[in-house]
């Protein structure tokens, strides 16, 4: 017994019935022969929590001496850019040493801890909280020579694909004003875009890095599940949380990989990662002929076939999937239905896993937890429900039902999740890599918070081909190759996004393929206009 029921103390809050009460929404019931005993346990427990509150918290704490946080500020009207893509503007300079980032400037997605600066995460109903902490990610960016100019807005609660959620106000797409930057990692990939910075640090629960890549003409990576360690970072929920860059080109975010992958010694998820710099993807790219001879791409059949792909889009990625044979790959159609499957798996996944995150009931990871913001969120108020944005509120209402109405369906989501990933794996046996659409269309146009139907509706179906590889957790990057109409308006061209996924860590392959491909064509002269779109 590692609780001493028998000094409770004198001041203790837990009365007669307490433990009944906890047990009546579930229908259960203590024996009343039972019922003093575990009044005296449920005591002791409350003793032990005292006890552990009120223990000193334990997070890495950062140098800030060595790297100070210049003019942390709101920007006010003339400094914002692309409608609110700042979050926070600042500087910290990246070591003096230099680095292989050295001269390189980055934003962060406002998810990500930076110690002195206040996270937003997209949000207005979190009483304003700032980490004590660093995450790895930026720890290793500077060590590596970046200059951080700020954080970059974020969906709200990273919890929409469109780029009009945030409670920081609208990004727009660099592209064309009025239109989605895409989500959530919208800011930072709007500056990309713009040439505002050359890095963007994002995350991907579903598409979150992958989907505004797409439609901003950025290339965005998506790692493995584990490559990048997501200390520091708040988190959708422990298995599709994913960390990795968005930049203007290929070599940038192998460069970017390298700097920011293995282990850290705090996040669980990234204990198969090896040590960090003990990857090599930028090298691997500069001593590359960029031809590929011997390289087998697959055409995945059901990342065409899906009803939401528009027409213009899947023309435009097939004649790019064509251009890969000039390089000397072989290409081939190849069929998996359960890719269709995927979309709905995800769901279960991110409802569930979500909804625990959001109460607070996320559990099971050895790694550092971000108890500031817990803090600062919990207990949810119905104030701060009410101001929620639909995507939000949506995950926890379904969260609720799925684990009431459908008790062991995580599980079963997660095992039929692993089959998936073990048919993919499969087809890795045989391709070193397969291609599709990023999104199903080029960016639909921003809109305006209404009723919940109306407000999510933007970001409906946008994530089929992206979300399913957040759950197998597939390395997957998306890049621009070409331009095709606006859906409303056939003299806006707008980016077009082609995602190439490859096996479990083998990111090599995914930037190796693309790499080759940006190094001939250039994407903003392929221009798509169909008739029949
Ligand atoms: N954070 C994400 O990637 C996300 C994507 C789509 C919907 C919800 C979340």
């Amino acid at each position: 017994m590692s609780v001493l029921f028998t000094s409770i103390s004198e001041n203790n809050p837990v009365k007669p019935g307490d433990a009944e009460d906890l047990l009546k929404p579930f229908g259960l019931t203590i024996d009343p022969s039972e019922a003093s005993d575990f009044h005296t346990l449920l005591a002791a427990v409350h003793d032990c929590a005292e006890g552990v509150a009120a223990l000193p918290d334990y997070q890495p704490i950062p140098d800030q001496t060595k790297y100070p946080r210049e003019n942390v500020r709101r920007p006010g009207k003339d400094e914002q850019v692309l409608g609110q893509a700042w979050a926070h503007k600042f500087l910290i300079r990246g070591s003096k040493e230099g680095g292989v980032l050295a001269g390189k400037s980055v934003s962060l997605k406002d998810v990500i801890a930076v110690a002195g600066v206040p996270q937003l995460m997209g949000s207005d109903i979190i009483p304003s909280w700032t980490p004590t902490t660093d995450a790895t990610v930026l720890t290793r960016l500077l060590e590596a020579g970046a200059d951080i100019h700020g954080t970059s807005t974020c969906e709200n609660f990273c919890h929409s694909t469109s780029s009009f959620t945030s409670a920081q106000g609208t990004v727009e797409n660099p592209h064309a004003a009025g239109y989605s930057a895409g989500g959530s990692t919208s800011g930072g990939t709007a500056l990309v875009a713009a040439g505002l910075v050359d890095i963007t640090i994002g995350g991907d629960q579903g598409g979150s890095i992958r989907v505004p890549a797409s439609f901003c003409g950025c290339v965005g990576l998506k790692p493995t599940h584990g490559r990048v360690p997501f200390t520091g970072i708040s988190s959708g929920d422990a298995m599709n949380d994913h960390a990795g860059p968005l930049t203007r080109n290929v070599l940038d975010a192998a460069t970017c990989l390298d700097v920011i992958s293995g282990y850290d010694g705090i996040d669980d998820r990234s204990l198969g990662s090896g040590k960090p710099g003990s990857t090599s993807f930028a090298a691997s790219l500069s001593q590359d002929s960029k031809r590929l001879e011997g390289v087998r791409i697959g055409i995945l059949k059901e990342g065409f076939e899906h009803n939401a792909v528009s027409s213009s889009v899947k023309h435009s990625v097939l004649t790019a999937v064509k251009k890969f044979r000039d390089l000397g790959a072989t290409i081939e159609e190849v069929s998996l239905p359960d890719h269709l499957h995927g979309p709905a798996i995800w769901t279960i996944q991110q409802r569930i896993a979500g909804a625990q995150t959001l109460l607070g009931q996320n559990t099971g990871r050895r790694g550092l937890y971000t108890t500031e913001m817990e803090h600062a969120r919990l207990p949810w108020t119905d104030e701060g429900f009410q101001r929620a944005f639909p995507s939000t509120k949506n995950v926890i209402i379904n969260g609720l039902y799925l684990m009431s109405r459908f008790p062991g369906l995580y599980g079963k989501a997660a095992n039929i999740g692993r089959q998936l990933s073990d048919k993919y794996e499969a087809l890795f046996e045989k391709y070193d890599v397969l291609v599709m659409p990023t999104t199903p269309v080029v960016a639909p146009k921003n809109e305006k918070r209404g009723l919940p139907l109306e407000s999510l509706k933007p970001s409906m179906g946008l994530t089929i081909n992206t979300a399913i590889f957040n759950v197998t957790g597939h390395p997957a990057i998306s890049i621009p190759i070409g331009t095709a109409p606006a859906m409303d308006n056939v003299e806006v061209m707008l980016p077009v996004g082609m995602q190439v996924v490859g096996g479990l860590w083998q990111e090599e392959k995914i930037l190796r393929v693309t790499h080759a491909w940006e190094s001939h064509f250039d994407w903003k002269k392929m221009h798509f206009s169909t008739s029949e779109n």
